[in-house]
């Protein structure tokens, strides 16, 4: 699957930043400024066909809870939108706070949101497996969703009821059958999409982001629960509360947002 363990570098927890990524023009996450942002009419619809089927497991990787997909064939695929070529679906994960004030990575014009959702894809056309796709400039393609606080997320509730088997860092449990289609706003039509990066390491800039304008609610309680996820393994003597696991913002250094709407 596409977090399979590379050994990443020694770096610090994300939120203790590496100084400067060497290069780094292209980081994540960023303010989007609407009022900046360009329309582009030749932005297409996007296309997701997820299959429920894929489904696999649950991961908590110490940044945060992955739900991991078979990524081994063609099966949850996006396409369209910004991107040239098809994009395999390999997990999905989520940022939040320690509040209800902030959690998001990205923000729209300096509004924060609780959490946000990142449904994570890789370039099966260009490359034959994530690990390769990941150190590409065309080689991902994250669709981010924020959520607020309001009406429970029924869709949402099977993956609240099984991370209290993932609290510590390392821990994995089975998770089948859940189409994360049902964690995307109706409208996916409306979007933002620029070049960026990963917002974890290795912090590769390989990542075609498309932010939704829509968001997603759920309740209070669900995210209370993302919040008793630990950071630390069951060893360590400290437990550490899995909350703030979001990367400050990055400099736009020129780039353009494009907006798939006006
Ligand atoms: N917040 S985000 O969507 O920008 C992501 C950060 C890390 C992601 S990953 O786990 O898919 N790959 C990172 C890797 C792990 C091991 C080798 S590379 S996705
Ligand atoms: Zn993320």
């Amino acid at each position: 699957a596409c977090s399979s363990k590379l050994v990443l570098s020694q770096v610090h927890p994300m939120w203790q930043e590496p100084l400067a990524i060497p290069g780094g023009d292209r980081q994540s996450p960023i303010d989007i400024v609407v009022r900046k942002s360009v329309f582009d009419p030749q932005l297409k619809p996007l296309k997701v066909q997820y299959d429920p089927r894929t489904c696999q497991q649950i991961w908590n990787n110490g940044y945060s809870f992955l739900v991991e997909y078979d990524d081994t064939t063609d099966k949850s695929t996006l396409k369209g939108g910004p991107l040239e070529d098809q994009f395999r679906l390999c997990q999905f994960h989520f940022h939040w706070g320690e509040n209800n004030t902030w959690g998001s990575e990205h923000s729209i014009d300096r509004r924060l949101y609780p959490a946000e959702l990142h449904l994570v894809h890789w370039n099966s056309d260009k490359y034959s497996l994530f690990e390769e796709a990941v150190i590409e400039e065309n080689g991902l393609a994250v669709i981010a969703v924020f959520l607020k606080i309001g009406k429970r997320h029924e869709g949402l509730q099977k993956l609240v009821d099984a991370l209290p088997a993932v609290r510590h860092k390392d821990s994995v449990v089975e998770f089948t059958k859940f189409d994360p289609a049902c964690l995307l706003p109706e409208n996916i039509d409306d979007y933002w999409t620029y070049a960026g990066s990963l917002t974890t390491p290795p912090l590769t800039e390989a990542v075609t982001w498309i932010v939704m304008k829509r968001h997603i609610e759920v309740s209070h309680d669900q995210l209370a629960v993302f919040r008793s996820l630990l950071f630390t393994s069951a060893e360590e003597q400290l437990q550490r509360s899995m909350v703030n696991n979001f990367r400050v913002q990055q400099v736009l250094k020129g780039r353009t947002v494009r907006s798939s709407f006006t």
